[in-house]
């Protein structure tokens, strides 16, 4: 057998509910399998209401005893964590890989971001605090103290299959919330593997518990609507995050929505051009393309933009595509064969508006859902790929003739997320990165996810925000108590 064949057989495929494993009963069971081939890897446990009513029944059990931990305790549970996952970061990389594609290099890479958020979480947990003062008047004591909001249910996407869970749980446990994930079912066993540290450290039954499931919309429902699930945080796109906050309110949850992207990729008429291909590199292809903050669209000033794109199409066509555990693969597969098609016909709906195939531009023959690196100039500002997430491969180029025009360009759309900006002149990055609508702004930078900076969007792109002092704060609610002196 292969290290990953290994790996994945001694994964739980189980739900895990009050700190235990759950049978896997055929029938009750769904297949995961390696996008890079089409072959199954194995079965996992698809849950039902059974499974769902007896994980909050855990974790709200759980609740009562948990939030009142001190942090030095769940401080030292994460560190915990955090060893044991950077001692078998190897195992969940080739996890990842198997299950989502993503080539080892960038399964790695995930692996060291999403522990990352652990050890941010265990080391600021013992610095947070509340606040003391005496009332204007005099009369009385002012005191806020932060508490934990309580139970939490944290919905995941398939594209960061493990970052995405450690983001949320790593915050929710440090602020003594008990937490239900819900992963994504393309890609369960990440989850599973991470689930598996935290009940070998010693973590107490019903504090962390994992649904896999393929209903996840009669699951989401039916939880929503449990008044002691106090907390919902989602990752995925903005239709089901606009869909899971109409569930919310109902019940009136604290929420987190992580959500779509469409990211402009702007190349200032002074940018270091080999430094802004480069990173258009990385921003577009990452995970082939399947990343929330993809560069959607690549806007160039019209002083540089034959060069550029001269420069990038060559760039593209030296990519590497294969299976994710081929040595120096670049760019891993879809998901799956809808992913592709879906990625296909935004292709030809772009050249079918006057786009220009500069190069790639078909699904690649053979096992594995593989689809070309992509370029496509000359289409319509305003039309099918500008106003949608490609979440693929395609990299859509646009010319654009000043700053001022770029800002507009660039906020010409009703998502938020982040915005990338290559140019030398410090003062003119600053005065375009203050115009844009988004939660972030890359300045000659292709990745700036980072735990302890707060990541999050604006407009369609969600609410909220992961990693930093925020990302905890999302977890917590802030108690008043005033003391008569
Ligand atoms: N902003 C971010 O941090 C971020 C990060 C990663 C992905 N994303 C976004 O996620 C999308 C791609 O991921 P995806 O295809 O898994 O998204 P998705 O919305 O289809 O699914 C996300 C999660 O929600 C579950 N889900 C699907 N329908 C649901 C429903 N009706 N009710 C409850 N749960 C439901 C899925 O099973 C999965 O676990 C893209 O739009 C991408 O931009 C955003
Ligand atoms: O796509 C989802 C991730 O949030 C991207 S990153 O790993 O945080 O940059």
């Amino acid at each position: 057998m292969t290290s990953y064949e290994q790996v994945i057989e001694s994964v739980p495929k189980g739900a895990y509910v009050d700190g235990a494993w759950t049978p896997v009963n055929g029938d009750a069971s769904f297949e995961v399998s390696d996008p890079g081939n089409g072959t199954a890897l194995c079965r996992v446990a698809d849950t039902g209401e059974r499974e769902w009513d007896a994980a909050v029944d855990a974790a709200s059990a759980a609740f009562s005893e948990w939030k009142l931990t001190n942090t030095e305790l769940r401080a030292d549970l994460l560190r915990r964590v955090y060893d044991a996952v950077m001692d078998q970061a190897e195992d969940i990389a080739q996890i990842i890989s198997a299950e989502a594609g993503k080539p080892l290099t960038e399964a790695r890479a995930e692996v060291r971001y999403g522990a990352s958020f652990i050890r941010w979480y265990s080391e600021l947990v013992l610095a947070d605090r509340g606040d003391f003062a005496a009332s204007p008047s005099g009369e009385y004591w002012m005191v806020t103290k932060k508490e934990p909001v309580g139970v939490a249910l944290l919905i995941t996407p398939w594209n960061f299959p493990f970052s995405m869970v450690t983001r949320k749980l790593a915050a929710a446990f440090a602020a003594g919330c008990t937490s239900i994930i819900k992963p994504a079912g393309f890609t369960p066993l990440s989850s599973s593997w991470l689930v598996k540290i935290f009940h070998e450290v010693g973590v107490p039954a019903g504090v962390v518990n994992l649904l896999p499931t393929t209903k996840s919309a009669a699951m989401s429902s039916r939880l929503l609507k449990d008044s002691r699930v106090r907390k919902v945080s989602f990752t995925g796109s903005t239709p089901v995050g606009a869909s899971l906050l109409k569930g919310a309110a109902d019940n009136i949850l604290a929420s987190s929505m992580e959500l779509g992207g469409n990211a402009p990729f702007m190349v200032l008429s002074d940018a270091d051009l080999d430094q802004a291909v480069a990173g258009a590199l990385v921003a577009k292809f990452r995970n082939a393309g399947q990343a929330c903050v993809g560069a959607n669209r690549i806007i160039v000033h019209t002083a540089v933009f034959d060069e550029f794109v001269e420069k990038f199409v060559a760039a593209v066509q030296q990519l590497k595509v294969g299976h994710a555990l081929e040595d120096g693969v670049e760019i891993g597969p879809m998901i799956s064969e809808k992913q592709r098609v879906e990625t296909h016909r935004f292709v030809e709906r772009g050249v079918e508006e006057g786009g220009r195939l500069l190069t790639g531009g078909e699904p690649i023959e053979g096992a594995g859902y593989f689809y070309q690196p992509t370029v496509i100039v000359d289409a319509p500002v305003g039309g099918h790929l500008w106003s949608n997430e490609l979440f693929g491969p395609i990299a859509a180029v646009y010319r654009t003739n000043s700053d001022d025009e770029m800002i507009e360009l660039a906020n010409r759309t009703e998502y938020g997320l982040v915005a990338y900006l290559y140019g030398q002149d410090g003062k003119r990055t600053m005065r375009i990165a203050d115009g844009i609508e988004s939660g972030m702004v890359a300045i000659n930078r292709p990745i700036i996810s980072e735990a302890r900076a707060p990541f999050g969007g604006v407009k369609a792109s969600g609410l909220g925000r992961e990693g930093g002092v925020d990302g905890l704060n999302d977890y917590q609610v802030t108690k008043y108590i005033a003391i008569q002196r």
